[in-house]
């Protein structure tokens, strides 16, 4: 780079930055005086309301003024947010104002642009940095130098792209920069891959590629089907996008109207700071096993990572399975599908009253509204209904007949009693909040306590009925699971084992999205129509049914799904375009979009080569050229070899780095190495309710390292009893491909089948004998 070029870069550079904290100065200023005032309001407003309210003139008065006091309140509280929110954005700019250039020619104006995570504009309204999502930064990721096209409210602009310059700064200082006439060039890139593995995940809007561009600028799918590669960029694709999102729809969408799935709380823990990164709010994150366990109060809800627990118990042990474990895996495949979902579907629309499973509402051992009564509540409803309005009338009319009952036990013995018992103060307490003018006459007060005393009692019928108590999802669902299997002979092992389940207060995962949607269909609850995008990482560990349940418990949500069925642990691998039609009828989805993510950035190059050979049809990978080691397969003579080269291993890998994985197929294996290796090393493993990624040894079963990426990653009991089929291979190669810079693998002397089909000269051979 030419020196002169440099030092007008770090001129402009110091004259940006000088305006930017100077802004940031003053706006500290204005945060700290609005936030002075607020206090003094704030202050001011609970004192008024201290204010006797006994004598109605002052009354009216001082609610008039503390009106005005909360609305003024609210009013400093929300320009504080605001002034909080630029604050937070110009600390940014004020470390990095920027990462990009574009020099274009437009209609004869030739014009130099600065990109940045926000815009900057001077006093003269003049832009010193243009926000990355702004429509013309497009240029920035997708032009490469020459004819360029951008969109503008008015459509497709057309300019010249003279120049495109990337930098590294930090903390306001010039590190480094490059021009370049590619995408978005790779001196940048490589220099952001070869860094070693953070406690979060860094966002990429500097280096975005251009393939990761169309996932992230795409408004119009409202399916987005992502099938990536491992380390192709996925979550960081539509982190982004979610960033890009909020800015495109500043108006409408808001982060709380953001949903994303995702595999474990480590994940989420793991990408919390990228939206912050950027300047904005993270959206809301929830993993599968908290949504339903949230929305089946009361059970123990089968995770996934349980069932797959399950699954390689009863692999390696298949002389021990049961009967139930039998009828689970015969029914396992019926139960995940659109089918039997259509199924229940058919099932609510068509069930005739008289097998609505109802249930009596109890108080005290007593009944207050029996079945039969809760029945021929509903059977007086319009026939011509849906099954959900049907419903909600029973309900109406089951608050009817408490109102009823309540004003009928006002004037009950027992009320009068327990009013003529009452204490001075209980008396009063009953009185709150009323004015003494507000009763007539004495039996006029003593009326309203007794309304008080009866609802008092009849709370938790209330509650009941609010809450759906009076219907037996549980029995309901064994009634349709009677009715689909009727001609299957293990109909009655079907609905035994799924009761016994429920009477220990226990559901399988297979179970939970047809029971879940049987129930909002039946009672019309459960569905949130206030999310706007739903977004599903690791979507491959998702089966159809609980995709189908997600999009009717989300009805205005977009879909974002990504994910890579090669790393499918849970399911089978479907190949993306099946997947994409199967998704799209049965979602019943119009302006469905697949992006295919093919280049992949995680690993360095001599790994990824390594882990494309594993696959049938890794040809289709890219590797980044960023080069390191050859992965290690250490083949070793038998158990204390392998524990040798094992701790050899990790003891160099430490030194190394300061994240090393020891990432193993199932939790119990986890267990036993922890145990072994804990005498030598410090070691955390993990678990299923762990949040944070502690530097140094991780040791944790593959399930929890989905998404996540490590500096070195080693495996060891490679042996050709456990990785030979095809589910196997799924485990292997997540493994594998959470390693960035190092894979080490340590085998038994035979290698597995696996193995055995990669090319020797794809890793470097050690053997332990
Ligand atoms: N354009 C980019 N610029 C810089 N880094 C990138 C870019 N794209 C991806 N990366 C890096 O590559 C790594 C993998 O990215 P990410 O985790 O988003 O991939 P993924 O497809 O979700 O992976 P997996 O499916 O294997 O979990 C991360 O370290 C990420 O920062």
């Amino acid at each position: 780079m030419d020196p002169l070029n440099k030092q007008k870069e770090q001129d402009h550079l110091k004259s940006v930055h000088q305006e930017i904290v100077q802004r940031y100065d003053d706006l500290t200023e204005e945060y700290e005086q609005a936030h002075t005032e607020t206090t003094l309001v704030e202050n001011n407003y609970t004192q008024n309301t201290k204010i006797n309210t006994f004598e109605i003139d002052d009354q009216m008065e001082t609610n008039a003024e503390v009106q005005q006091q909360k609305q003024l309140v609210a009013k400093n509280l929300l320009s504080e947010k605001i002034l909080e929110q630029q604050l937070h954005q110009l600390n940014l700019l004020k470390d990095s104002p920027y990462f990009g250039r574009i020099d274009i020619n437009e209609d004869g104006d030739h014009e130099k642009l600065y990109i940045g995570t926000s815009s900057f504009i001077d006093e003269n309204d003049d832009f010193l940095v243009y926000d990355w999502r702004a429509p013309i930064s497009s240029i920035y990721y997708n032009g490469t130098l020459g004819a360029v096209t951008y969109d503008t409210p008015r459509g497709k602009q057309a300019a010249e792209l003279t120049k495109k310059r990337q930098f590294n700064i930090k903390n306001g200082k010039l590190i480094s920069m490059f021009d370049t006439n590619e995408v978005v060039g790779d001196e940048i890139l490589q220099n952001a891959l070869g860094q070693n593995s953070a406690e979060y995940m860094q966002n990429i809007v500097a280096t975005i590629q251009q393939e990761q561009n169309a996932i992230i600028r795409d408004t119009t799918s409202n399916l987005l089907l992502v099938q990536g590669v491992a380390g192709s960029g996925k979550t960081s694709a539509i982190l982004q996008r979610i960033a890009y999102l909020l800015y495109h729809s500043r108006k409408e969408l808001s982060a709380e109207q953001i949903v994303l799935f995702s595999p474990n709380l480590l994940f989420s823990n793991y990408i919390s700071q990228v939206l912050p990164s950027l300047g904005e709010k993270n959206m809301r994150q929830v993993t599968l096993a908290e949504f339903l366990a949230q929305r089946l109060q009361g059970l123990h809800v089968e995770t996934l990572f349980k069932a797959y627990e399950n699954q390689m118990t009863a692999k390696a042990n298949p002389h021990l399975a049961t009967l139930d474990t039998k009828i689970t895996e015969l029914t396992h495949n019926a139960k995940i599908s659109a089918d039997f979902m259509e199924q229940i579907k058919h099932y609510a629309t068509t069930l005739n009253p008289i097998d609505f499973q109802f249930c009596d509402i109890i108080l005290d051992s007593k009944i207050v509204f029996s079945a039969a009564q809760i029945k021929e509540f509903y059977a007086s409803t319009a026939e011509n209904l849906a099954p959900q309005q049907r419903f909600l009338e029973t309900k109406d009319l089951l608050f009817k007949a408490l109102k009823d009952q309540v004003i009928t036990e006002m004037s009950s013995d027992w009320v009068y009693d327990q009013i003529e018992s009452l204490s001075d103060s209980e008396y009063h307490d009953y009185l709150i909040g009323k004015q003494r003018s507000a009763f007539q006459e004495i039996a006029d007060e003593q009326a309203y306590i007794a309304k008080q005393i009866v609802e008092n009692k009849y709370a938790k019928i209330y509650d009941a009925i609010y809450n759906d108590f009076f219907f037996d999802v549980y029995a309901q669902y064994a009634d349709f699971l009677q009715f689909v299997a009727t001609d299957s002979e293990a109909a009655p092992l079907i609905v035994r084992l799924f009761n016994e389940q429920i009477e220990m207060h226990k559901i399988a995962l297979d179970d939970c999205a047809p029971v879940l949607y049987l129930r909002d269909l039946l009672t019309g609850s459960g569905q949130n129509h206030s999310i706007a995008h739903l977004f599903i990482d690791e979507m491959q560990d998702y089966t159809l049914a609980q995709l189908i349940y997600l999009k009717h418990a989300f009805p205005n949500a977009k879909l974002t799904l990504l994910g890579d069925s090669e790393q499918a642990l849970f399911n089978e691998l479907v190949l993306p375009a099946d997947l994409l039609n199967e998704i799209q009828s049965n979602l019943n989805i119009s302006k469905a979009k697949i992006v295919q993510l093919k280049q992949s950035y995680r690993s360095t190059q001599e790994i990824t080569e390594f882990t494309k050979a594993l696959l049938p049809d890794g040809d289709e990978i890219t590797s980044f050229a960023r080069n390191g080691n050859k992965p290690l397969v250490i083949r070793t003579s038998d158990r204390k070899n392998r524990d040798l080269a094992l701790k050899e291993q990790l003891k160099s890998l430490l030194k190394k780095y300061p994240k090393v994985a020891l990432i193993t197929r199932d939790l119990s294996e986890s267990k036993k190495l922890a145990k072994k290796l804990q005498v030598n090393f410090p070691v955390t493993l993990l678990k299923d309710n762990d949040r944070n990624l502690p530097d140094g040894l991780c040791i944790l079963p593959i399930y929890l390292a989905k998404g996540l990426e490590f500096d070195a990653v080693v495996m060891t009991n490679l042996t050709p009893e456990l990785y030979q089929d095809n589910h196997d291979l799924g485990i292997l190669y997540t493994i594998c491909s959470r390693a960035m810079h190092e894979l080490v693998l340590i085998t038994s002397a035979d290698l597995p089948p696996l193995l055995q089909k990669i090319p020797f000269e794809l890793y470097t051979s050690e053997f332990y004998f």
